[in-house]
């Protein structure tokens, strides 16, 4: 279509703005500067505003690209800004589409769905009819997606749940099938896996975000205090009942829930099994932010793809400053906490509590 014949209407040239803040790539200064100085034309006329000094360099190039442009009517202004526009449509996403999930979605996991665009890499635990529990599949599949999205050319990883819950924590099935060494052997096979699991999260090089969909139960809450932003739904709870099922605090949240909330908070919900709304748990530090269900999905995706267009260097080096005095500490709490657990699988305690769940004598 020869669009130069056209006469751009102002809702072409509203769409246009709009689409300009979707744009998947960054076009360069020059279009920037371009983009700035036919939209100041279309909307004020010709430059009007005093010429900045010479050492105010970005407000000069401004000036100075708005100025070039002379008397050019608004009119043409405005079909000249569509034109660029739409002539950067090839580095566009359809405005309708917040939420990544559509461009690369790898294939090959059972319990997630795994998919990078506009610079995230989304990990959707993906058993709603389980709640998310985590399977020994998953642990592993979650591992893999970690490990993958480490060194792809996503700028931050995003954790969510498929359906109502956020994540159940761990599937309580993992503890039923028992291999031939028996239940010792099944509770050091949980504790090397658990380790490495965790591990995971310590070492995981980029900005880790939690976007928390709805309940969040156990270990899907303990690795919240290893995460750098945790964003939650309204409809989202936090519950870490490890005294109820005769199990103790993993995850790193022995010590990462204390530094957070305060030993006192961190004892509620640890040992005393304390749920907490998503408020209660923002106001305790554990959530960085809120949102109402019905727009959440809306409103942190728009946010999630902002981060996603910071330096991808200046981003990965600051995440390491963070992380770096704190790991080997993590790393040895891990252990520890994993140490603790293999015991507890081997108690009466836990033991009566799984089989009351799987018996369906009880439930949280
Ligand atoms: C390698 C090992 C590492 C171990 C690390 C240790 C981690 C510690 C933890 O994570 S402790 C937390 C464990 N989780 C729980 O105790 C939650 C148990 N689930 C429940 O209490 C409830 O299911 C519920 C409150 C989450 C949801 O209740 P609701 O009534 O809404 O739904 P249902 O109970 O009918 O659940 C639907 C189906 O999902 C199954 N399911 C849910 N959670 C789990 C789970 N954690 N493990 C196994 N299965 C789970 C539930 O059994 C239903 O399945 P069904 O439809 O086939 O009956």
């Amino acid at each position: 279509m020869n669009r130069t014949a056209m006469r751009a209407s102002q809702k072409d040239f509203e769409n246009a703005m709009n689409q300009v803040k979707l744009l998947k790539k960054d076009p360069g200064n020059e279009v920037k500067l371009k983009l700035y100085a036919l939209y100041k034309q279309a909307t004020e006329g010709p430059c009007n505003m005093p010429k900045p000094g010479v050492f105010d360099l970005i407000s000069k190039a401004k000036w100075d690209a708005w100025n070039a442009l002379g008397s050019l009517p608004k009119e043409a202004a405005r079909q000249n800004y569509v034109d660029l526009v739409s002539s950067l449509s090839p580095s566009l996403e359809s405005s309708s589409q917040v939420e990544p999930g559509t461009d690369r979605k790898s294939t090959g996991f059972e319990t997630l769905v795994v998919t990078s665009e506009d610079g995230i890499t989304k990990i959707m635990f993906n058993r709603p009819t389980k709640k998310n529990a985590i399977n020994t599949e998953m642990y592993h599949e979650i591992m893999r997606a970690l490990k993958a999205a480490s060194k792809d050319d996503s700028i931050i990883t995003v954790l969510t749940g498929n359906g109502d819950y956020y994540s159940s924590g761990n599937d309580l099935t993992n503890f039923t099938d028992i291999p031939p060494g028996g239940v010792e052997e099944k509770a050091k096979n949980n504790a090397v896996l658990l380790r490495e699991f965790v591990g995971c999260f310590i070492d995981f090089p980029k900005p880790l975000i939690a976007v928390v969909n709805g309940p969040a139960v156990g270990i899907s809450v303990t690795l919240l205090g290893l995460f750098d932003a945790v964003y939650a739904s309204d409809r989202a709870t936090f519950h870490t009942p490890f005294s109820h099922l005769g199990q103790s605090p993993e995850g790193c949240s022995s010590y990462t829930f204390p530094k957070i909330m305060s030993p006192a908070k961190a004892t509620e919900m640890l040992i005393f099994g304390k749920k907490l709304t998503a408020g209660e748990a923002c106001a305790q530090g554990l959530v960085t932010e809120v949102f109402p269900d019905s727009t959440f999905q809306k409103e942190v995706w728009t946010r999630l793809k902002a981060f996603a267009k910071l330096p991808p260097n200046a981003v990965r080096i600051s995440k390491e400053v963070i992380r770096k005095r704190e790991r080997e500490k993590l790393h040895a709490v891990n252990a520890e906490e994993c140490n603790v657990l293999q015991g507890r699988w081997l108690s009466d305690e836990c033991t009566n509590a799984v089989v009351n769940f799987l018996s369906r004598k009880s439930k949280l």
